[in-house]
């Protein structure tokens, strides 16, 4: 990408997206065509279309989706299938047809089958079935893949795809029932460190900038009953997850509009090691400094058992994650805690 082009991140307010804009800043580029959902509503092909037509992007992010944790896929999946759907197909169409140099499309690794060899080669998409908790959206973002792909061989679009592995990091939702389990361990660990001071107002205070706490935690925490507080996490345990900080996540976006990378179009993102869900609420707990209970809710859903990306084919390209994963807890529980403290 040339420093002047104009290069649209589409998403640009979400966890992804304003990590892409942070990093094309510090690398120079200050072209940026930036929408939020409510100027500009994605799912809205008219919409869609007007803008690539008025603005006519050289490069395209594709940040922008309907995203969310195990219970949010689980609890939503026709929402979660259809806005996607819709997002991203008006979007790569839009980009094809205004003539966009390239378009990077980020899918998740979810894509791949539940009883996939593991680590997971790209190979391995279409070969089986999906976890049941988020195949709506996987099913969704293979289309995506599908639809870059197709476009590359009957239109010569140059439109690739990144696959990224669970994410975290500054701008993350920390809402506890659609969150990802990362940010869901932080604010769950920080309100309970906070009841266990007897510290109300530090509560209210991550109430007002993170959103409502649902009543279940509330109940957890002791606030109403005087009760020690206690954490209650989801599942097992057991399960396996990789975690990648969303800054590694970012610059690998960028290294990716940036390189010759024919003759292929879809890259797992990730760091390559993963770890149990206990082991992270270990470290979680640790690094926030919760020295109470932690009870663990077999109702709730494991999902799949273990996801570990391949990531030999970015490796082989030149890019590697650089960020580990205590100094990337670190990092987004300091800017957690930055949020309340400029209330
Ligand atoms: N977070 C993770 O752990 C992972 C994320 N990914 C993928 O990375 C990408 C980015 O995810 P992430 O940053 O976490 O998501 P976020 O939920 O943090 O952000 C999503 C962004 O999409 C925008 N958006 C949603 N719906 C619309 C719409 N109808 N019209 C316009 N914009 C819309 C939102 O815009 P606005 O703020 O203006 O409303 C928001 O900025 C997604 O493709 C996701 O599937 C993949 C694997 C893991
Ligand atoms: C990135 C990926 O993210 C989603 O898949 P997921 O990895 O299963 O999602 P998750 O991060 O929400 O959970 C990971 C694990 O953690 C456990 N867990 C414990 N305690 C909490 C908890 O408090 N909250 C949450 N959310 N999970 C918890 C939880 O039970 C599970 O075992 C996809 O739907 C899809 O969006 C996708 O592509």
């Amino acid at each position: 990408m040339e420093k002047g082009s104009k290069v649209y991140i589409a998403g640009h307010r979400g966890l992804v997206g304003s990590a892409i804009v942070r990093v094309l800043k510090e690398a120079g580029y200050e072209n940026l065509l930036l929408r939020t959902s409510a100027e500009t509503d994605l799912r809205n092909q008219a919409a869609v279309d007007a803008l690539f037509a008025a603005e006519k992007p050289d490069y395209v992010f594709l940040a922008a989706a309907k995203v969310g944790g195990i219970y949010a896929n689980d609890t939503y999946p026709a929402d979660f299938i259809r806005d996607n759907l819709q997002i991203q197909t008006n979007v790569i169409d839009a980009a094809y047809r205004s003539r966009t140099k390239r378009l990077l499309f980020l899918g998740s690794s979810c894509i791949y089958p539940k009883p996939a060899p593991q680590p997971m080669p790209e190979s391995c998409l279409l070969t089986g079935e999906l976890e049941p908790t988020n195949e709506w959206y996987a099913i969704a973002k293979i289309a995506g893949i599908k639809m870059c792909q197709a476009y590359q061989k009957q239109y010569g679009f140059d439109a690739i795809s990144a696959m990224p592995t669970n994410l975290y990091g500054p701008n993350d939702n920390f809402d506890l029932e659609k969150s990802h389990v990362l940010p869901a361990l932080i604010r769950k660990f920080h309100l309970a460190k906070l009841a266990m001071a007897g510290d109300a107002e530090g509560i209210m205070e991550d109430e007002v900038r993170y959103g409502a706490i649902p009543n279940d935690v509330k109940e957890s925490l002791g606030l109403n009953s005087g009760l020690s507080p206690k954490v209650i996490l989801w599942g097992s345990g057991g399960p396996y997850r990789e975690f990648l900080h969303v800054d590694d996540m970012a610059d690998a976006c960028l290294f990716l509009m940036n390189r010759q990378v024919v003759p292929n179009n879809l890259f797992n993102v990730g760091t390559g090691t993963d770890i149990t869900i206990r082991a992270v609420a270990e470290l979680v707990q640790k690094i926030v400094g919760f020295s109470g209970e932690v009870v663990w809710d077999a109702s709730k859903p494991d999902g799949t058992p273990r996801k570990l990306m391949d990531v030999s084919r970015l490796h082989d390209l030149g890019w590697k994650a650089r960020i580990s994963l205590e100094d990337g807890i670190r990092a987004a529980y300091a800017h957690y805690c930055d949020q309340t403290e400029t209330l």
